[in-house]
């Protein structure tokens, strides 16, 4: 067996996994803008024209010359009508007005909007009340964005807020990065699909749903394969056939120090262990390598040891993939309650976070430690990050949260 990294602090694992990551940037497609959602920019996008295109008016009244309105009242001519749409190329001179509604272009001349509730309409005269500013109501081209403008960065993941604005600079698909293909092998003979019946010594297989959500609900369409017993050469030839058709293939169970943990040697024989083992908890025995095509990532098979990690890890691991540059937002709360952690470990602790008093953020840590304690996953929204080493947290520290709900 060659030589791999072990018991590594979490930040340098972490590191790692973007390392190995940005090595093998999958490709990039240009697709039609409805289907780039939740994708990541693979290219800047510089704006082909200026937001607003043209001085149009933001409300619906009478667009005209400021220097008309005298205060009080001012009857103007009403000479046309500008509704948005089509430019009709008209002109407003002394004494005149259009009427105008949102959004329609301004004519030549006029430099204000009065809306329609200060004025009143006398046959072909608009007569004016109430006081309105130079220049009110209208929206001048480019003052959102100006030809040119570098809009978009690559590396951002496309909000709906900025495929939207793609939209409205006309751009009508987007170069992404292609989503990696995910295989997902949940691991172990004491597994039972649910709705079978269980015999003494098994349990449901409850680790396949929660990795398949966690991947959905990153915009991912993971392929669950059938579960691997524990048996060396099944899973020798399971892992391998899936690692040269699939970019990640993440597996989980069988990676520790037990008899029947054979995915650490399958990797070490069959491919490249990058790490083995990472100082935190949750999580402890993570493995990380490259197989074939495929990254690996081999997740402890404790179902809270399968959240952090892939929360963590595994969002590392896809979003490196895709030249993800945009961090994921870092939350911080106060805690509710103290945390004192002795060993040395990075953990990550089960709470709900919630809105205290004056607005403020709190996280109420979970009684609940063991990793195998699915509900208490179930009943919170966040996991709190306690860094390295012995901590004593009094109530009130501040903490970086990992928000999930
Ligand atoms: N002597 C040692 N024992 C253990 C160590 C160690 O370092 N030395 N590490 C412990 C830690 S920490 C963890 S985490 C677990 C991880 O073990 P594995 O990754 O090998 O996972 P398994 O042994 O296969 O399973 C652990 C646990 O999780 C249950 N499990 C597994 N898969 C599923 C699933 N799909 N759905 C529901 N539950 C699942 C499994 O039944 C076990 O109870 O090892 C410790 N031991
Ligand atoms: O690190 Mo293990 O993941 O405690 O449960």
């Amino acid at each position: 067996m060659t030589e791999f990294p072990t018991g590594l602090l979490y930040g340098d694992a972490l590191a790692i996994v973007r390392e190995v990551a940005a090595g093998h940037r999958l490709d990039t497609e240009t697709l039609a803008l409805s289907r780039t959602h939740g994708r990541v920019l693979a290219r800047n996008v510089l704006a082909p024209l200026s937001l607003p295109p043209f001085d149009n008016s933001a409300m619906d009244g009478f667009a005209l010359r400021y220097a008309d309105l005298h205060g009080g009242i001012s009857a103007l001519r009403l000479v046309g009508e500008q509704f948005a749409g089509r430019a009709l190329d008209l002109s407003v001179t002394a004494g005149e007005c259009v009427r105008i509604t949102t959004g329609a272009p301004m004519p030549a001349g006029a430099d204000t909007v009065v809306i329609k509730e200060n004025a009143r309409v006398e046959g072909d005269r608009v007569i004016v009340h109430g006081d309105t500013l130079r220049a009110a109501n209208v929206r001048r081209a480019g003052e959102d964005v100006a030809q040119g403008d570098a809009v978009l960065q690559a590396g951002q993941v496309l909000t709906p807020a900025r495929v939207s604005l793609a939209a409205s600079l006309g751009l009508a698909s987007l170069p992404v990065a292609c989503r990696p293909t995910v295989a997902v092998f949940t691991s172990g003979d004491e597994l039972v699909e649910p709705g079978m019946s269980l015999a003494p010594g098994e349990i449901y297989d409850s680790n396949r749903e929660l990795l398949m959500g966690l991947l959905r609900a990153d915009g991912l369409e993971p392929t669950a394969w059938p579960r691997l017993p524990d048996d060396p050469k099944r899973v020798e030839i399971a892992l391998r056939d899936a690692a040269c058709a699939f970019d990640v293939v993440i597996t989980c169970g069988a990676v520790s120090a037990g008899e029947k943990d054979h995915i650490p040697a399958v990797l070490a024989q069959f491919g490249q262990t990058h790490f083995w083992k990472v100082q935190m908890k949750p999580g402890m025995p993570l493995l990380f390598g490259s197989l074939d095509q495929a990254r690996v990532l081999g997740l402890p098979g404790n179902p809270v040891s399968v959240f952090a990690t892939c929360l963590t890890f595994g969002r590392a691991l896809i979003d490196g993939l895709q030249g993800r540059s945009e961090p994921r937002p870092v939350w911080r709360a106060q805690l509710a309650a103290p945390i004192d952690k002795t060993h040395a470990r990075r953990e990550f602790v089960r709470a709900h976070v919630f809105s205290g008093e004056n607005g403020v953020l709190r996280a109420d840590p979970s009684p609940a430690v063991g990793s195998h304690r699915l509900r208490a996953v179930a009943e919170s929204n966040a996991l709190i990050v306690v860094p390295e080493g012995p901590q004593r947290l009094a109530a009130g520290a501040v903490v970086e949260l990992l928000r999930y709900a």
